[in-house]
């Protein structure tokens, strides 16, 4: 019999998440029935939309939210070789079973080379994010320019090179310089550390005098504040993320868009990745060939240990990580 180690939500964050509101259980395995399967993670992803989603959809003691690659380490069910790697959708857990049903093997195609926790990151949830935002709901055009915030991040990070791919200029944001130089070395024409410049206005101004056709909004609160007066008439701001509330206990307050919005007559769409499932298969075929032909750079924070799951989560709530934050179990 296998014991699966999970991390469970001992208590709802209250502002900022801290270790001590998980806790982390041991839980028994059932032996596998005809048509099961045992699987074992091996890389966990930590995503901003764990904290949101935490109040959404969870009550204290269930199993932390998320998604993992994990190994087939038990088979009684032909279809699934021991052996293969597959994404799952199940929670901060070790191990867990499956019916197969709920698994999304690796690409056949998926290279030796390439780390399978890239299946998670730029191959995967973040890097599809990037896709939909940028083709679907910027309707990004070549000739054209776009700002990303939250740049460096497993997002941002691939919404920069697929708008430089897509011949577009791009201007990047980040929270530490080290970030800006990451940016500028993987193609960003402009790249600036929001936290140390004196004026986010002139700093925006600096980067695309003529303002912006498209806006990659990772962050929302009063950056998106102070970017909206430099759209371009009939510029297009996508609503990916809003880190930067995610961890308000009061909600923040205006300034208001409907200025900007009405005279300049932008367009401004939230989504959410899930809903455009029926682009993921051409998405993540884009996304691995543009890796493999070296046109789109990856960088993974991968923190070490299951045990450390909550404190990857923090660190990078807390802007630690470069690229898409990973915990190697
Ligand atoms: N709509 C959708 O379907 C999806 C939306 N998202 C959203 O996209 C955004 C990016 O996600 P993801 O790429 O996975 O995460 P990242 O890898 O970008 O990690 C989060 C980053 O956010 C930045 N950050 C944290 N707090 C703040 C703040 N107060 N102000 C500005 N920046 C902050 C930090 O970078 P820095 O050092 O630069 O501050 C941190 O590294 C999130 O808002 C997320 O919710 C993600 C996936 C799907
Ligand atoms: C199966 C993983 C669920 C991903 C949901 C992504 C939506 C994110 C919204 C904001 O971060």
């Amino acid at each position: 019999m296998v014991t699966a180690k999970v991390w469970v939500l001992k208590k709802h964050f209250e502002g900022f998440p801290k270790p001590s509101d998980f806790e982390m259980k041991q839980v028994a395995l059932a032996n596998l029935k005809d048509g099961e399967l045992l699987l074992e993670s091996v890389f966990l992803s930590v995503d901003p939309y764990m904290r949101p989603y935490s109040k959404r959809d969870m009550k204290e003691g269930d199993v932390m939210i998320g998604t993992q690659v994990a190994r087939i380490v038990e088979s009684k069910n032909p279809a699934f070789a021991v052996g293969t790697f597959a994404v799952a959708n199940r929670g901060w857990r070790t191990h867990f079973i499956s019916d197969g049903k709920d698994l999304s093997l690796l690409p056949a195609s998926w290279p030796e080379s390439l780390p399978k926790s890239l299946a998670l990151g730029t191959v995967g949830m973040p890097g599809l994010t990037a896709y939909v935002g940028l083709f679907e709901i910027c309707k990004m055009k070549p000739g054209e320019t776009v700002l990303v915030n939250a740049a460096a991040g497993a997002v941002g990070s691939v919404v920069g090179q697929l708008a430089k791919i897509g011949g577009c200029k791009v201007v990047g944001c980040a929270g530490s310089d080290s970030k800006v130089a990451y940016l500028k070395s993987i193609g960003f024409d402009e790249a600036f550390n929001y936290k140390t410049v004196t004026s986010l206005d002139e700093a925006l101004r600096k980067a695309s005098p003529d303002g912006y056709d498209c806006f990659f909004d990772n962050v929302g609160g009063e950056f998106a504040s102070i970017a909206i007066n430099h759209m371009k008439k009939y510029g297009r701001i996508a609503v990916c993320g809003a880190i930067s509330q995610y961890n308000d206990s009061v909600p923040q307050k205006g300034p208001y868009i409907q200025i900007p919005m009405i005279f300049n007559e932008l367009s401004m769409k939230g989504f959410i990745v899930t809903s455009w499932n029926n682009r993921r298969e051409e998405g993540v075929k884009a996304l691995l060939k543009w890796v493999l032909e070296g046109k789109l750079k990856y960088h993974e924070q991968v923190t070490e240990r299951f045990e450390n799951m909550p404190a990857a989560f923090i660190g990078m709530l807390k802007g630690e990580n470069l690229g898409k934050a990973v915990v190697k179990a």
